[in-house]
């Protein structure tokens, strides 16, 4: 193997509203951070990006600003995503002493052909020999080991934090899908709402996570586990500490895994014949950080009345689906997005 050729090895990164990973062809994960950038309001200059960004939410001054430039599953801010592309395909080129590798990205269904330019532009300035795109969830059926390219109906849901993508997919193509925005956001969001409804106390979006991880759950959980959580007393504006029940935040989160629910069931209706006898032999594969959900699994299998099982790694199949969509490049240049070749 030539010098140039080990060095410029593939890579794939999932570029997700919560998460960015980058997995290196040979080396598996070497990047996963937080999709957070702090920026400098004044003059828009980017202080901090991934894991330090993020731990400066609801903490920043006021003339400092940690956003997340992907929102709903959507590019929300065009400059703040391609800075932060740019940062972490330089990070991972660095640590992995790469030069102008190929380089795919995993980008939500729902993005337009205008973001989907930026996302490619940004690849290349990075310095990226190559660009590709794929959707997230042929992606994450990849990173799940379904055989794709096989003429059987596969099925997988992904729920990441911005979007919930449901895809029946057949012979390296999509046939059926469905993308929503009610990800993992939007169950935090509605343990927000709860929480001030019901006990007139604000408490900020990563305790509202931390709730969901910790005693979250899409069925009646077997023990009332409960949780301490601290926020701002709407009333007296001075902060306040509670306990909350699982049973509670299982209420709370009914109305986002309803919409998960029925998002599944359209596509079901959707699939032809054949396929839907596929998934009912073979499964619905779950991948996505909020398919750990506790019960999520088992009430989706109740309600289809299919089997469901979780992927092994669910939080990083798009980013490895991505690693191993560039090993068979070939076979899917079919399922790839505008090829962009650097010079
Ligand atoms: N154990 C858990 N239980 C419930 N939710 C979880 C758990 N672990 C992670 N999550 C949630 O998973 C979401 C992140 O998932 P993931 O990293 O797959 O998303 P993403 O790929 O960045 O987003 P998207 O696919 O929308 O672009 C977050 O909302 C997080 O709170």
């Amino acid at each position: 193997m030539n010098i140039f050729g080990s060095l410029s090895r593939d890579m794939g990164i999932d570029l997700g509203t919560a998460n960015t990973l980058v997995h290196v062809k040979g080396k598996g994960i070497v990047l996963n951070e937080p999709s957070v950038v702090a920026i400098q309001r004044d003059t828009g200059e980017v202080l901090a990006v991934g894991e330090e960004a993020k731990q400066m939410i609801g903490r920043t001054p006021g003339n400092i600003v940690a956003i997340r430039p992907l929102k709903d599953g959507v590019i929300a801010d065009f400059d703040v995503t391609q800075a932060m592309l740019k940062y972490f395909i330089r990070k991972a080129m660095s640590s992995q002493s790469m030069i102008r590798p190929r380089v795919i990205v995993g980008v939500p269904s729902g993005v337009t052909e205008v973001e989907k330019r930026a996302v490619i532009d940004a690849t290349i300035q990075a310095g990226a020999r190559e660009a590709y795109l794929i959707e997230e969830p042929m992606a994450a059926a990849i990173g799940a080991g379904l055989p794709v390219h096989e003429p059987t109906g596969n099925m997988v849901v992904d729920i990441g934090g911005g979007t919930t993508e449901v895809a029946v997919i057949s012979l390296g193509g999509i046939v059926a899908s469905r993308s929503i925005r009610i990800g993992g956001d939007e169950m935090d969001e509605a343990i927000v709402q709860y929480i001030k409804r019901t006990y007139n106390l604000m408490i900020g979006e990563r305790t509202a996570e931390e709730v969901k991880i910790k005693i979250g759950s899409a069925v009646p959980p077997a023990e009332d586990e409960s949780y301490e959580i601290r926020g701002r007393d709407l009333v007296t504006g001075l902060p306040k500490t509670l306990t909350i029940r699982a049973h509670e935040v299982q209420r709370a989160l009914s109305e986002p895994v309803y919409g998960i629910l029925e998002a599944v069931k359209v596509t079901l209706e959707k699939t032809p014949p054949e396929l839907a006898a596929d998934i009912m032999d073979r499964g619905i594969i779950m991948t996505g950080g909020g398919s750990l959900l506790r019960g999520l699994d088992r009430l989706l299998s109740k309600e289809t009345g299919m089997p469901v099982n979780i992927a092994e790694d669910p939080l990083t199949c798009v980013g490895v689906g991505t690693g191993k969509a560039l090993e068979s490049i070939d076979l899917l240049k079919r399922v790839l997005m505008m090829p962009k070749k650097f010079g």
